[in-house]
């Protein structure tokens, strides 16, 4: 019987990331029929949502010419449960009787799912008769179309496409210590990277050595660069433009520079204060709009984390490919080239600007960076090999930092720009 509850609660999953545009974590939450389980149940439901969400395009793809109608004119719940049994079947080796049978199961016990069950089980005996058909289909067809276009127009089909198959992985836990990264890696069994984070391969956070006395914080390892570049120096006043939750103001507070972390949102401030009080780093905190908000005096330094599409996280968020609309990304320049004009002001002349964004789109990176400097606030302070070890294939040929993830390197892809004020 459990069986059926975790494909269920998988399912359930599913609905309220695609078809309520939540994340994974959010799902997690707020499903009933997951928090229901317990023990391995509640893990084999999560990595059937998880599993499904890393290469939904792919599954729906092959999942299209054993259908009699459209994926999408299924019902919901129907929809859901086709997908967690296809991944059972295709990708987590799951025995073929079990994902089939205790899947339609699912489905008979459940009041939206009842009358599509027969239609259910046709289908994955179907793809239960059949060889794997994931592996023949492009990488970039995990993502909706329009994504895989726009990726592969800025990145290129091949890098598009590296890009598409690190994503079917899971990714790596990287660390950023608070003093000592050898003591860290010591005290967790975690491997210190060439640019200074602490990577492990797997872990429960909570319970690793260190978390209570703050002694480190997650942190992706090319999210942690963008404060190393800023170079800040024990009793420096630096700006922390666009800083909740904090895992950069954690950086540059442990340098011992003076920290103004600025954000609008005050729940994720709220956050930030907690990271702060864990690891006993002081920084002062503002509640405004960027916009807006203006230092009483200006720093020397800043560094601004721009809101964006997120895109180079999918490898940690894969539902985000399919929670965000087009529409939506294409609404992030306008507020990052707002904010990057903004951050002119809060800086004085000859002042240094760290930009920021994780995601590898131009329109969001290089082109908000390239316009700033064409209107004569900044110019570019190029970024050096000797500065980022282990990211020097990412330097672009203007000096900036792209980092799309290569084989064995899980971080996410940020683009990083150092400017100077004028
Ligand atoms: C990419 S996140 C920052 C991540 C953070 N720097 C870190 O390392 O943990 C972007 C942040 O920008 C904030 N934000 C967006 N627009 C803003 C604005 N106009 N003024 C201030 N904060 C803003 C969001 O609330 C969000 O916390």
């Amino acid at each position: 019987m459990s069986g059926a509850l975790s494909r269920r609660a998988a399912a359930e999953l599913l609905m309220l990331t695609l078809d309520s545009r939540r994340t994974l974590d959010e799902a997690m939450v707020r499903s009933d029929s997951f928090n229901m389980l317990e023990g391995s149940d509640r893990g084999f439901a999560r990595v059937m949502a998880s599993a499904a969400l890393r290469e939904l395009g792919r599954i729906d793809a092959a999942l299209a010419p054993l259908l009699s109608r459209p994926l999408e004119a299924t019902s919901p719940a129907i929809r859901a449960l086709l997908r967690v049994g296809a991944v059972q079947l295709w990708r987590l080796e799951t025995h073929a009787h079990a994902a089939v049978s205790e899947t339609v199961e699912a489905a008979k016990d459940w009041p939206d799912a009842r009358s599509g069950g027969g239609f259910l089980n046709a289908v994955l005996r179907r793809a239960a008769e059949m060889p794997c058909p994931l592996d023949d289909l492009p990488a970039t067809d995990i993502w909706p179309d329009w994504l895989a276009a726009r990726f592969e127009a800025d990145l290129g089909a091949d890098a598009a496409s590296a890009f598409a198959t690190h994503q079917l992985e899971e990714p790596p836990i990287f660390l950023s210590a608070k003093t000592s990264a050898e003591d860290v890696a010591t005290a967790t069994g975690g491997e210190i990277t060439h640019s200074g984070s602490v990577r492990l391969e797997s872990a429960m956070i909570e319970t690793l050595p260190g978390y209570e006395d703050g002694d480190w914080w997650v942190q992706d390892a090319a999210a942690a660069l963008p404060a190393r570049l800023l170079d800040v120096q024990s009793g420096e006043t630096v700006i922390d433009l666009c800083a909740a939750p904090g895992g950069k103001t954690l950086q540059l507070a442990a340098t011992g520079a003076n920290v103004t972390a600025v954000d609008r949102s005050k729940p994720r401030l709220e956050r930030l204060r907690e990271n702060l009080e864990r690891t006993g780093l002081t920084a002062d905190i503002i509640a405004a709009n960027a916009d807006e908000w203006r230092p009483q005096a200006p720093a020397s330094k800043l560094l601004l984390d721009a809101p964006c599409s997120a895109l180079g996280t999918l490898r940690r968020h894969p539902e985000g490919a399919w929670i965000k609309r087009e529409a939506e990304i294409d609404r992030f320049p306008t507020a990052q080239a707002r904010l990057l004009a903004s951050a002119a002001d809060m800086v004085s002349p000859g002042g240094m600007v760290i930009y920021c964004v994780c995601t590898p789109l131009k329109a969001e990176g290089s082109d908000i960076v390239a316009q700033a400097i064409s209107d004569g606030l900044y110019e570019r302070i190029t970024i050096t090999e000797a500065e980022i070890p282990g990211f020097e294939a990412s330097l672009t040929p203007e000096g900036d930092l792209l980092t799309l993830p290569s084989p064995n390197a899980g971080h996410d892809a940020f683009y990083i720009a150092r400017l100077k004020r004028l």
